[in-house]
């Protein structure tokens, strides 16, 4: 009976609310969908469909731009009837927003079934997220990043790790429940700091082995299980270059999907004027060096391409913007170009 009286309440109040701004109503309806699956599955009748075919989402390619198309519930049926399977697939979907009108938007793989009928029946293609997130409009990418990453963590948590009984998801996948024993499964990220060190007038950055040619980034490194992050940072910068960081200020957070989740945590951090000679950890990385504001603002005007030179040598390279590094990197050249002189 409580449930009945919480479920009303929770209707009750999302209807009610009028008094609250956009943002919370929409809040409160996404709370309400995580939370009552009827409420979600009779959302869903209404709601929009991000398509992907094991895990690589489906673009549409218009002249230059690729979109990231939704499906209206009445399309996804018309496709599910096409591939003679039962409405019953949507409800294999993850809730993954709404818009200020409380549409439901979810995202749905239908990597078990005939690709090239989707891609022909609604012209595009199911693109690997490692080119999707950097070609569609970089307002798509997070949310690109996020519904993937809800997709494939549900893919990877069929089994509960305590009995090995199949685990359920809830209607709007943000959870998954082992019934045998009764543990509730969340999504997880796993959280990095990522730092790009100054010593005042200059910047670190580094490479690894695994970045495309020229390519140079800020440090990063996994929190350890307990880590503050002011510890994580501190440790990574000593680790991968045997600094000492002295004090640093917190920028802004990202998720990032690859390899799988992370949450990466922005900072700017600076080293003594005295301490700065690098002693680069060469198991983690290949190269560590100093960037002065010149090269920095030459590196900004270069990609992947522009990089490369005539005699097969490539030019320092930064992070697109989908990367949260490009803007830490971004920020130091503003503050190094509003100092006093
Ligand atoms: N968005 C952006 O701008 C950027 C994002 N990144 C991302 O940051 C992440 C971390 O970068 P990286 O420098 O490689 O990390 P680390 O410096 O921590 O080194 C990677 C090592 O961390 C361990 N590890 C791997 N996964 C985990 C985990 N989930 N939890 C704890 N430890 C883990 C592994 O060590 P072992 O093999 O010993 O287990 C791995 O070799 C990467 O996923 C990278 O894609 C990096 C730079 C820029
Ligand atoms: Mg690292």
């Amino acid at each position: 009976m409580a449930a009945i009286y919480q479920a009303v309440y929770r209707r009750a109040s999302s209807l009610f609310c009028r008094f609250h701004s956009t943002y919370v109503k929409k809040m409160r309806y996404l709370n309400t969908l995580k939370e009552d699956d009827d409420f979600c599955r009779q959302a869903q009748t209404s709601g929009t469909f991000y398509l992907f075919h094991n895990l690589s989402p489906f673009l549409q390619k218009v002249g230059k731009k690729y979109l990231l198309p939704q499906l209206s519930a009445a399309e996804m049926k018309r496709i599910l009837e096409k591939l003679k399977e039962t409405e019953q697939w949507m409800e294999k979907s993850v809730l993954i927003g709404c818009s200020d009108e409380h549409v439901p938007h979810f995202a749905l793989d239908l990597g078990a079934l005939e690709k090239s009928v989707i891609e022909s029946e609604l012209q595009g293609s199911f693109t690997d997220l490692r080119k999707a997130l950097f070609v569609v409009d970089v307002k798509d990418s997070p949310l690109l990043a996020s519904a993937q990453a809800l997709l494939q963590w549900h893919e990877s948590h069929q089994y509960c790790s305590k009995t090995g009984q199949p685990t359920q998801k809830n209607l709007a996948g943000s959870k998954r429940v082992c019934h045998a024993s009764g543990i509730t499964y969340y999504p997880q990220m796993s959280p990095v700091v990522i730092t790009l060190v100054s010593d005042g007038s200059r910047c670190l950055l580094t490479r690894q082995s695994s970045f495309p040619q020229g390519m140079y980034t800020a440090l990063s490194g996994f929190c350890d299980l307990g880590e503050s992050v002011e510890e994580a940072l501190r440790r990574e910068v000593a680790e991968e270059v045997g600094l000492e960081v002295e004090s640093f200020q917190y920028s802004a957070s990202q998720h990032w999907p690859f390899p799988s989740s992370c949450l990466m945590i922005a900072c700017h951090a600076l080293v003594g004027g005295q301490q700065t000679e690098i002693s680069m950890n060469s198991l983690e990385l290949e190269e560590a060096r100093w960037f002065g504001l010149e090269e920095v603002l030459e590196g900004l005007k270069r990609d992947h391409t522009s990089s490369k030179q005539d005699d097969g040598s490539f030019l320092p390279w930064f992070p697109p913007k989908q990367a949260i590094a490009h803007k830490l990197i971004n920020e130091w050249v503003k503050q190094q170009t509003s100092r006093p002189t």
